[in-house]
């Protein structure tokens, strides 16, 4: 019991550090890419292949249990064509549709990946009080969503 508890703990850690810095890592890496104007299509190959793996794995043509187990809740491929796959989808968007000249992106992407990661993490543990018009999140979540996604986006 404590095993599986554990378990179930260290899977719930390994997907929000990958959901926190997966895209932070993506963003991270734009400044080192060149002033061309098809830089942002070479930015966004990795999310791309990333988004192949998932629709693959996710309809179970190939089996990666390192990849299950490390983005999904409940270990279900299919839970790969949910979240993991919209995450990867919108730092595509966010990569060719705003790149580096819109701070639209970056500060979308702070949000998401940052901010929504820190979320769960704080939600989960100081979220007893709850927000009027949604039972499911908390004001402690909510709260530091926005901080910590704004301190990103001006980071
Ligand atoms: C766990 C993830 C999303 C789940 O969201 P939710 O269910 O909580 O709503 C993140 C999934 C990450 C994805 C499988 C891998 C993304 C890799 C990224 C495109 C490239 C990283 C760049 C590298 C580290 C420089
Ligand atoms: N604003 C928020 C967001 C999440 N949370 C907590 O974090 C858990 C996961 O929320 P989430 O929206 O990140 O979950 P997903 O729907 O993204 O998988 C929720 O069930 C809440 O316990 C919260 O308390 N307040």
């Amino acid at each position: 019991m404590v095993t599986l508890l554990f378990k179930s703990l260290m899977q719930n850690l390994s997907r929000k550090l990958v959901h926190i810095l997966s895209g932070l890592l993506f963003v991270g890496f734009w400044p080192i890419f060149s002033t061309s104007t098809e830089a942002r299509y070479f930015a966004s190959l990795v999310p791309l292949v990333n988004c192949l793996r998932l629709v693959i794995h996710g309809f179970s043509l190939a089996t990666d249990e390192g990849l299950i187990q490390s983005v999904t809740r409940e270990g279900k491929p299919e839970e790969l064509l949910r979240g993991p796959l919209y995450y990867v989808l919108v730092l595509i968007l966010c990569a060719l549709v705003f790149w580096r000249e819109s701070p639209v992106g970056v500060i979308s992407l702070a949000m998401m990946c940052g901010g929504d990661g820190v979320a769960d993490i704080m939600g989960r543990r100081f979220g007893d009080l709850k927000i009027p018009y949604n039972q499911q999140k908390s004001w402690a979540g909510s709260i530091s969503m926005f901080v910590v996604g704004f301190v990103i986006s001006i980071g």
